[in-house]
């Protein structure tokens, strides 16, 4: 069970201090590992779907089947995206990375779609839910394979959209079902970096996009929600488990960072590896090539034998997605089209309570000093 009972506590990143209050999800908390609005994780990644804990996230309890299949026909119909933003995404070079284009994608919706008011705040939040897999698929599509895409399919659930807008045929109901479950793990997680990112820009009053925006920037990082790409970079050209056990070992002596490993706040598990690294297992199977899987196992078993570090759950994501011929640099932009519902119930929950976030700072720097006259300096 994830605990977070022996962190020790101290001022950097402002680590084990209690930035504000939330309704939304518990980390770590002792005798549950990760819920959302009450709901463990595994239990709703066992019994929901990515759609229904959206829904739960955004508005406090799961739906009946009526309102989930009227929230369901919603995001459907918002998956078309404007020819404004389909021109910008067509000047976006296809070395770019996507996070960047989602970055902009977002931003420029804001432009296009823009919240006048915080009324519009769920309006532009499902949008956005919709239409970012529509965005990253576009661009990754026309800048990779010189086509425009259609964004709009019959897909009911985002994850199987997803799919089908990337590889251009329905996935499989094993790859749909993945890729539900990713999206359920990935949905919110408390006051994460770009999760307090959004909430800072939303203390000032801001609007949902900048909001938004500011946190994709933030979950880029290979720190945060990039160790799943920096996670498959590493696993990619490992051979067999010696080998694996050999460049972690390496890595470790050097005093590297091991990207997939470690966590700010769980201490002995993260509650979500279990769970996708299970599906990483099936998928391996079905691939019929487990290499991927066999030394993403003996990386866990190595790091936690040499320095009791677990697998957080970007981990096993890496060679999940890998095996559902997901190119590796759309790993953390799938991320984002997950964690948007707990980025904008965040601001959502902010603006309902809200005081400007504005801590202090310690000052070291010199002390009080006179100019002196630019022709005396030396
Ligand atoms: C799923 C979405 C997420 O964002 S999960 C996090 C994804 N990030 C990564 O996988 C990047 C690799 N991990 C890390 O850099 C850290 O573990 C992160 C997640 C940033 C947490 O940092 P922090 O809270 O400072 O860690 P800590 O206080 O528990 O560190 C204790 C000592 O262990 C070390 N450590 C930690 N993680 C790793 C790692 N992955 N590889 C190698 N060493 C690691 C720390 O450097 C620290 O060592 P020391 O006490 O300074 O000597
Ligand atoms: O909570 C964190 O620091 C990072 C994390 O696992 C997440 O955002 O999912």
């Amino acid at each position: 069970m994830a605990e977070t009972t022996d962190k020790k506590l101290s001022g950097a990143g402002l680590r084990g201090q209690s930035a504000g209050e939330t309704a939304l999800s518990t980390v770590g908390k002792s005798g549950s590992g990760l819920t959302y609005r009450g709901y463990d994780v595994k239990d709703l990644a066992e019994n929901a779907s990515f759609e229904e804990v959206a829904f739960l996230i955004l508005y406090g309890e799961l739906p009946t089947q009526l309102e989930l299949d009227n929230y369901r026909a919603k995001l459907k119909g918002l998956r078309g995206l404007p020819q404004a933003l389909k021109e910008v995404l067509e000047r976006i070079p296809a070395n770019a990375h996507p996070m960047d284009v989602l970055r902009t994608g977002c931003s420029m919706l804001g432009n296009l779609e823009t919240e006048h008011s915080f009324a519009d705040q769920f309006d532009v939040t499902n949008r956005m839910l919709a239409a970012f897999p529509s965005i990253i698929c576009y661009w990754y599509r026309f800048s990779h394979d010189g086509v425009r895409i259609e964004t709009e399919t019959d897909d009911e659930q985002i994850g199987a959209h997803f799919l089908h807008l990337l590889h251009g045929k329905a996935p499989s109901a094993l790859h749909a079902r993945v890729m539900d479950v990713s999206l359920i793990l990935y949905a919110e997680h408390e006051f994460n970096a770009s999760t307090f990112t959004a909430r800072v820009c939303a203390s000032t009053l801001s609007d949902m996009h900048s909001c938004v925006t500011g946190a994709i920037g933030s979950l880029r990082g290979p720190l945060h929600g990039g160790a799943n790409e920096a996670a498959m970079e590493l696993i990619q050209d490992m051979r067999d488990e010696q080998h694996a056990r050999d460049v972690l070992a390496g890595m470790l002596e050097r005093k590297e960072k091991i990207m997939g490993f470690g966590h700010a706040i769980y201490r002995e598990s993260d509650p979500r590896n279990a769970i996708i690294k299970e599906w990483s297992e099936k998928l391996a199977k079905e691939y019929g090539d487990d290499r991927l899987y066999r030394v993403s196992v003996a990386c866990e078993a190595f790091m936690w034998e040499q320095k009791k570090l677990f697998c957080n759950a970007d981990f096993f994501h890496a060679s999940a997605y890998h095996f559902m011929g997901i190119p590796t640099k759309l790993f953390t932009p799938i991320f984002v089209c997950s964690r948007v519902s707990g980025w904008t119930a965040h601001v959502m929950e902010q603006r309902s309570n809200n005081r400007i976030i504005r801590p202090s700072a310690d000052y070291v720097g010199v002390e009080l000093r006179s100019v002196t006259p630019i022709s005396e300096r030396g």
